[in-house]
């Protein structure tokens, strides 16, 4: 686990925009694509302001989401609709380069639609993301696995359903830890005072909260944080 403490949120976006470069395109060049897992909060912000700069090869990206909500997808809690409100014009990349949820259904239904999905788009159940881009909320949750909830001690599942997030709204799919922790890659970036003490508990105090069980067995985990944000480490 590497920890980068930078001055404030604009060091923040430029240095995962250059870690983003450098796995995207090591990716693409020794593999032939680049697979990106995205969160919502301020990851996306962080992503539309950044990902312009990016010299990357923009074709080769294949997009998901590491968690999602179940709405549709003109709503404003659809982490895919905020994505093309406010990223995807700003870069030459394509709506149907993401891989997305399917509506009308229930979120057991969307998860399983989501696995077979992925499956197509990696060429099998080995999913091994280059990058996920994770976000970390005030009770230490990642992605949409909470804290004490039955979920983090998921196995089998790849994506699973969630119906009870405490967070709203209730209904989501997620990635779960054996996904995720087969990443080459996992960049936390977190930014802000308010974040202070749960930065403080995950990477000092090394409590066991869900954005603590990030550890890719074989890849490296990055936290990005700015000064505020680092204050009590
Ligand atoms: O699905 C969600 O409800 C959000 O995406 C959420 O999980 C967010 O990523 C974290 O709460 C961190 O949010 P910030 O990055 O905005 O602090």
């Amino acid at each position: 686990m590497t920890t980068i403490t930078v001055a404030n949120e604009e060091e923040i976006i430029r240095k995962l925009s250059s870690y983003i470069e450098k796995i995207s395109n090591d990716a693409i060049h020794n593999r032939g694509k680049f697979y990106v897992g995205l969160s919502g909060g301020s990851v996306v912000k962080y992503l539309s302001e950044g990902l312009p700069k990016v010299n990357t090869d923009w074709s080769k990206w294949v997009l998901a989401f590491c968690d999602e909500r179940l709405v549709p997808e003109d709503s404003e809690d659809s982490t895919f609709g905020v994505y093309c409100k406010q990223m995807i014009p700003k870069t030459l990349l394509d709506k149907s380069q993401f891989i997305t949820i399917k509506q009308g259904v229930n979120a057991e239904e969307a998860a399983k639609d989501y696995t077979e999905q992925l499956i197509k788009a990696f060429g099998g159940d080995d999913f091994k993301f280059d990058l996920l881009l994770l976000g970390m909320g005030p009770d230490g949750h990642t992605c949409s696995l909470f804290p004490n909830h039955t979920l983090l001690n998921e196995t089998q599942l790849k994506v699973a359903a969630i119906t009870d997030s405490p967070k709203p709204p209730p209904e989501r799919i997620t990635l779960t830890y054996p996904v995720i922790n087969s990443a080459r890659n996992c960049i936390f970036a977190a930014s802000g005072a308010a974040k202070a003490e749960m930065i403080k508990r995950i990477l000092k105090d090394k409590e066991d909260l869900p954005a603590a069980r990030v550890k890719p067995t074989h890849g490296s985990v990055y936290w990005i944080v700015d000064a505020a944000a680092a204050q009590h480490l």
